[in-house]
């Protein structure tokens, strides 16, 4: 393997980097690897294998944990794609490469290797689609970018050809001299942080990191994968603990924190401050004398735990922007982030998140950081895995799409052959994709290009794209495959079907086929225009009438539009004013957004129709005992907008007395907390008649009467619909009634003077109520007090 140490010269001469394929049989190249390692003089010690099973004498991974490997250096990683090729681990893995080492990919002879069905493959074989439907685009694809990038070698082991020599001969690279120490009065950090700089970008990162010694500093730090921003941050974090602060780390996962207290803790060892580990089992936590550094997953952390000095949020791009402006509350705040990274919401950071940075009062510092600090600038494997994951994928620019208007936008099924042949098209739709949702990764990639499930539409001014949905045909199921998900089996993907059967318990949720709207986006210099309701109308044309052909990216006719999302009031208006309902909102959180997920359906044959109403009639029967238990905590906002986008209302059947109880608690003969369940009726009928212009009836004994607003009884006090109550007086339904919240919380956060005045309001609102859908002795006796 005379390639093998020619590659890692050149590597180690100019601290880049170097792939090397081998390609064929998965024994004759797991020996070819072991030799490569061997001529290559490449230590063991540093060396990882990412793969099924180990043949050589290095750390191993199986590739479900190659995560683990994010933040670490090697001087080589192998991995064995044979059984599975994974994006998201390709991702993971390339970026940890050291300057002067080496990449090694083992992988089927090429040729046949995008024919191959592999484990992922199996992957993305949605039922009721098996693994011969899925495509092997995505490592068409790559293969082809082995072969046209610089720095990468090819070699087919079974005839021992070199394809490719991946050698690129560089100009000898001059020496570049360490960072500068800056001056000590321009300076607050101690001078040994400064000197563990490992480039000037760092240095000047932790510079501007100062900023957050004073009440009020913010700091955004800007960087693609392995620029050492972790360490930046690490380095003030410790500096502040130094000084006696209190320093709150949060990060999307535990480990992947490590850096920032890998620096601090050596940072503070360097400048003699005794550190103390508070506890070995979580090191992610550290004690100096007067200050400490300390870790928090990051819906606790916004909540800013023990009042922090300082907060540091890394791999911010990772967090939806929601929690991120919670972190504005912090005296202090640094946000660090992938500009282009395997969590490819970088560029989503900026622009979703600096306008909102924009618009508080806090003077923000920015930095940069482009030097790598693994190898060097220019790298050709970092442009190679940028291009082979569309890590850089973007939207168009601004002025492209500025006058896009619905009257100047073509509707367009992107199929993945279309989209392999127009590599712009590509990049802009998966870039806008990936700026509008803070969780799209690499696999998504394959997903878009390979899935039989998911299909792209998108609308299309003057060639680019605009507005992007990606759809993934759900249900269809056969008895089995419903019987195995009703008994708890999990099925992939399905995402709709198997909410409604596992959770709701409804075994022939999966007989009706629907479209998932899995993303949808539109360019942030277009919104507001009607770009997205129009995409939705044209997919519900298509999705009316339509052939099915998964080859050609047609989905098919189907009974239902779907959607599962974090809600928001905005999103979750946006959707009821595309027609969509709600059936259901889940119970816990997701644990990085800190949303909870509605899920809203638009049926659209007659069996999708009665899939709705019976998942409308449940939620309806079951949503007050959610609402004061697993939602009570639920944002007032989202629970009036998920309310007022349910298909139907909950029927009256309050008894004679109870409706004198409600008339006399305006003026005080009657008490809340004596009956609740009958104020929460009157609430739950009011906030679910809300989006609706024919409010449903009471007298009858059903708790729902579903999604039919054929009203029996009832009169409202607008003539036509439910009573019109600002927003405030909802709110104070949501907290105090339905979400049973005491008054003196409810008092301060709906900014009533006095509990008193609170529950005077509660009085108004219930007259008001009474009104609008009492009977008439219960007017009657509300008129008594009058
Ligand atoms: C499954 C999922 O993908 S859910 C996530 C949806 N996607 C995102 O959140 C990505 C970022 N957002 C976007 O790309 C867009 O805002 C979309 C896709 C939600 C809406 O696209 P647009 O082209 O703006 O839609 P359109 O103009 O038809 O409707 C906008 C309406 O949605 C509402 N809306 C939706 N989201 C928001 C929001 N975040 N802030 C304010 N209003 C919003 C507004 O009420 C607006 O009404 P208006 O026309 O009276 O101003
Ligand atoms: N000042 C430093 N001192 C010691 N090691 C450093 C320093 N800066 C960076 N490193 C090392 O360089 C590598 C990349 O640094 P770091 O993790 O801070 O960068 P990052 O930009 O957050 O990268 P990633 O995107 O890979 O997480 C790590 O292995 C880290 O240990």
């Amino acid at each position: 393997m005379e390639l093998a140490a020619a590659l890692r010269a050149e590597a180690r001469d100019c601290n880049e980097r170097r792939v090397l394929v081998l390609a064929g049989e998965p024994e004759t190249t797991r020996d070819r690897a072991v030799d490569a390692l061997a001529t290559a003089d490449i230590p063991l010690e540093s060396t990882t294998l990412v793969g099924p099973e180990p043949f050589v004498n290095c750390e191993r991974l199986d590739p479900v944990h190659a995560s683990e490997l994010l933040g670490q250096t090697r001087t080589a990683v192998v991995y064995d794609a044979h059984e599975s090729l994974r994006p998201n681990v390709l991702g993971q893995v390339v970026g940890t490469v050291d300057g002067g080492g080496l990449f090694v990919l083992l992988a089927p002879p090429l040729s046949a290797w995008p024919s191959r069905r592999d484990d992922f493959a199996e992957a993305l074989a949605v039922p009721p689609f098996g693994p011969e439907d899925v495509t092997g685009h995505f490592r068409a694809r790559l293969v082809e970018t082995l072969y046209a990038h610089r720095g990468v070698a090819v070699v087919d082991v079974e005839s021992d050809t070199v394809e490719s020599d991946g050698l690129t001969d560089p100009a000898p690279r001059l020496s570049v001299p360490g960072p500068a120490v800056p001056d000590r009065d321009d300076r607050a950090f101690p001078t040994e942080a400064y000197r563990a700089c490992l480039t000037g970008d760092q240095s000047e990162a932790l510079a501007a990191m100062e900023a957050l010694s004073e009440p009020g500093g913010t700091v955004v730090v800007e960087a693609d994968r392995g620029r050492g921003k972790s360490s930046a941050a690490g380095l003030a974090a410790g500096c502040l603990a130094a000084s006696g602060r209190d320093v709150l780390v949060t990060a999307p996962q535990y480990g992947r924190a490590g850096e920032v207290f890998a620096r601090a803790r050596e940072l503070l060892n360097a400048i003699e401050e005794p550190v103390a580990l508070d506890d070995e089992t979580t090191p992610h936590r550290l004690s100096t004398d007067e200050g400490r550094v300390r870790y928090a997953p990051p819906t606790d952390a916004v909540e800013l735990p023990d009042d922090p000095d300082a907060v540091v949020v890394d791999e911010a791009a990772a967090l939806p922007v929601r929690l991120l402006s919670g972190f504005l509350d912090a005296p202090a705040v640094a946000f660090t982030t992938t500009i282009h990274g395997y969590e490819g919401a970088g560029r989503g950071f900026s622009v979703r998140f600096k306008d909102r940075l924009a618009e508080s009062d806090r003077t923000v510092r920015e930095v940069r950081m482009d030097e790598p600090i693994r190898y060097a600038a220019g790298d050709p494997v970092e442009v190679w895995a940028t291009r082979a994951l569309l890590l850089d994928a973007r939207p168009p620019v601004e002025p492209l799409v500025a006058n896009a208007r619905p009257e100047t936008v073509s509707y367009e099924s992107l199929s993945a052959e279309r989209l392999l042949s127009d590599e712009h098209l590509l990049r802009e739709a998966f870039g806008l994709l990936v700026l509008a949702h803070y969780q799209t990764e690499p696999d998504d990639l394959a997903r878009l290009l390979d899935g039989p499930n998911v299909s792209v539409r998108a609308l299309v001014h003057d060639g680019h794209v605009v507005s992007v949905a990606l759809l993934a045909r759900e249900g269809g199921l056969d008895a089995d495959r419903r019987a195995d998900m009703y008994e708890g089996a999990r099925v992939r993907g399905n995402m709709l079907p198997d909410v409604l059967t596992t959770q709701l318990r409804d075994e022939a949720a999966g007989i009706e086929t629907g479209w998932r709207v899995m993303r949808i986006a539109t360019h942030h210099a277009a919104r507001g225009r009607g770009l997205g309701s129009l995409l939705l109308d044209r997919i519900e044309a298509e999705a009316t009438g339509g052939s099915v052909s998964a080859s050609t990216g047609e989905t098919g006719a189907c009974d239902y539009l779907g959607v599962g999302f974090g809600a928001t009031p905005e999103l979750v208006s946006f959707w009821a004013d595309n027609g969509y309902r709600t059936v259901h909102v889940s119970t816990t959180r997701n644990d990085r957004s800190g949303e909870h997920s509605a899920i809203m359906l638009r049926a659209l044959s007659e069996a999708g129709e009665a899939l709705q109403d019976r998942h409308t009639k449940w939620f309806l029967e079951r949503v007050r005992g959610m609402l004061t238990d697993p939602l009570a905590d639920l944002d007032p906002d989202v629970v009036r907008a998920v309310l007022s986008a349910v298909d139907g209302s909950t029927r009256l059947d309050l008894s004679a007395w109870e409706w004198r109880l409600l008339a006399g608690s305006p003026h005080g003969a009657g008490l809340f907390d004596t009956a609740p369940d009958a104020f929460r009726a009157l609430a739950l009928r009011a906030l679910t008649d809300a989006g609706s212009s024919t409010p449903t009836g009471g007298g009858d004994p059903a708790m729902a009467d579903g999604p039919t607003r054929t009203d029996t009884d009832g009169p409202t006090s607008t003539g036509d619909g439910e009573p019109a109550l600002e927003p405030r007086a909802e709110r104070l339904l949501v907290r105090k009634v339905l979400q049973a919240h005491d008054w003196d919380s409810v008092t301060a956060q709906l900014d009533f003077v006095s509990r008193r005045e609170c529950m005077r309001a509660l009085g108004d609102v219930t007259a008001r109520l009474i009104e609008a859908y009492g009977t008439d002795e219960a007017r009657a006796e509300l008129e008594r007090f009058e």
